[in-house]
């Protein structure tokens, strides 16, 4: 028979298990209606995501991974099932400022400085000019940065305004980022450069990070756990959880246990593709 002492051990253990779920999805579907008649974006969505974990999210055009991205930031609403971030509902999460959101284009405004484009959202949130300052410096570093804080957007390359925009997500200091494929229009070698450097960010922080991607090499070298989507309707075809080391450098590409994911990940967008696309 258990002791009230051992009962309450495993009442806690229990809780703060609890508390590391930051995304619970069940049965989650989203139908879009339009002209030609409905779309089934998702369908029968059911994925947990704990603190800590990168997840890709990876399929072929149109299976729905911007738009599931979309339903956890509240910036969609599900037709069926249920969702909660950080136990909340994703209108709740998002007014308490749960998440950073990476867009596939840097998004930054022209007109105004790196400094105040990572400052925007700091002067809503009414951070006082010495708190902006400390997150700016801070985040700037984090995203080698520093030292490029005064020029403006068009006088930082493709990679540079990415991290910019990274950094600007970093700064409301969420402890989910979500990543709408950030490096997608990058050439490959800025795109290895960017993915090492995310993973040292998301190793050194460890932040939750939820990450689209059509990249079989992107997905496996960053995640904890790759999502695989199919389409029509969109729904998940496998999940794999990554057994590879949490310390990894790019060269880890070439081992048998990278190619063995790679392999897994790839039969599952093979058997999910339709050439149509
Ligand atoms: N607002 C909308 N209204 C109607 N249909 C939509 C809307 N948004 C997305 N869809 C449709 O839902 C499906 C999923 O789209 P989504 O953009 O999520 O796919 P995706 O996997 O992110 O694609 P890609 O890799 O091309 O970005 C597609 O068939 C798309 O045309």
């Amino acid at each position: 028979m258990l002791t009230a002492a051992e009962i309450e051990d495993g009442l806690e253990d229990a809780m703060s298990e609890q508390a590391k779920r930051v995304i619970d999805i069940e049965k989650l579907s989203l139908t879009f209606q339009t002209n030609d008649g409905p779309v089934h974006a998702l369908s029968d969505i059911d994925l947990k995501i704990e603190e800590g974990d990168f997840v890709s999210f990876i399929g072929p055009s149109g299976c729905g991974k911007t738009t599931l991205l979309r339903v956890i930031a509240d910036l969609e609403q599900p037709t069926a099932g249920s969702i909660t971030v950080n136990g909340l509902s994703p209108e709740q999460a998002r007014l308490n400022r749960a998440y950073g959101y990476v867009f596939q284009a840097a998004a930054l405004y022209p007109w105004r400085t790196i400094a105040k484009n990572i400052a925007l959202p700091l002067e809503i949130m009414g951070l006082s000019k010495a708190e902006q300052q400390e997150r700016i410096s801070k985040n700037m570093e984090l995203v080698n940065l520093a030292g490029f804080e005064q020029k403006y957007p068009w006088q930082l390359s493709g990679g540079m305004q990415q991290r910019a925009s990274i950094a600007r997500a970093l700064a409301v200091e969420p402890d989910l980022l979500l990543m709408d494929e950030p490096f997608g229009a990058l050439d490959e070698i800025v795109r290895d450069h960017l993915n090492d450097q995310l993973h040292q960010l998301w190793d050194k922080t460890n932040k939750t990070v939820v990450f689209v991607t059509h990249s079989i090499p992107e997905a496996v070298y960053l995640s904890t756990k790759i999502v695989v989507l199919c389409p029509r309707p969109g729904r998940i075809y496998d999940v794999i959880d990554s057994d590879l080391p949490r310390n990894r450098t790019l060269d880890l590409r070439e081992s048998p246990e990278f190619l063995k994911i790679a392999h897994r990940v790839r039969e599952g967008l093979k058997a999910g593709h339709s050439y149509d696309d």
